[in-house]
């Protein structure tokens, strides 16, 4: 079985990057969507991502971002993958060359099978809460939700943590898992060792 990838998202300060990194990291993830506690300029992002060792991937999030705001952050700032966090359809997402996620906001009635179609191009799906926001409202959803066999790579996100993600691991069995809010002191302030206990769940549910 693979190692699940884990992704740490929302960071703002430079110490956060340095401890996702040391304690195993395979992705940082930065907001650039205005409304969110965790948004990050432009300069700062180029700054963090600055910090990344090789093979630890940049990852950007946005939310219905215009084609020029997302232009505008590529020419600055090195992203790797991009994280659409919205209602973008597939021609917003794929319009930049770039690998990119599409994020489904999880309740009750949301095919995630049929979301999964409406976006062929996408090289993950992730499955977040459907929460006022848009995302990184730490909060979990039903994740019966998720097809068994889903048949492409998923990750996994929402009010995950340190005591909920051995249990996630092991029942759903993700691509990755990403998580925010679950590893904070407070908004887009990272705590070392709740990154540090998250991810070792992780391994530990990897076995
Ligand atoms: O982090 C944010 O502020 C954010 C804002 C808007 C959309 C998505 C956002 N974060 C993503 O939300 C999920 C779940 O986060 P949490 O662990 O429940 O806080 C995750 O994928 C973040 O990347």
């Amino acid at each position: 079985m693979s190692r699940t990838r884990i992704k740490i998202c929302g960071l703002t300060r430079a110490q956060d990057v340095r401890a996702a990194v040391a304690h195993g990291a395979d992705a940082i993830g930065f907001v650039f969507y205005a409304s969110s506690p965790r948004a990050v300029s432009i300069a700062q992002a180029a700054e963090l991502v600055a910090l990344l060792p090789p093979f630890v991937a940049s990852v950007g999030l946005f939310v219905n971002a215009t084609a020029d705001e997302v232009n505008c952050v590529l020419e600055r700032v090195p992203l790797q993958l991009l994280q659409f966090h919205g209602d973008e359809v597939e021609a917003d997402c794929a319009r930049f060359g770039r690998p990119w996620i599409k994020a489904a906001r999880m309740r009750a009635g949301v095919d995630l099978v049929e979301f999964a179609s409406l976006h062929p191009g996408a090289s993950g799906i992730l499955v977040d809460a459907f929460v006022e926001g848009y995302g990184g409202g730490g909060k979990t959803f039903d994740w019966s939700l998720i097809p068994r066999g889903f048949g492409r790579p998923l990750v996994l996100s929402g009010g995950l943590d340190a005591d909920n993600v051995v249990d996630a691991v092991r029942r759903i069995r993700p691509w990755a898992v990403d998580v925010s809010s679950g590893v904070e002191s407070d908004k887009g302030i990272k705590d070392t060792a709740k990154i540090a206990a998250f991810i070792a769940g992780v391994r530990d549910a990897d076995g």
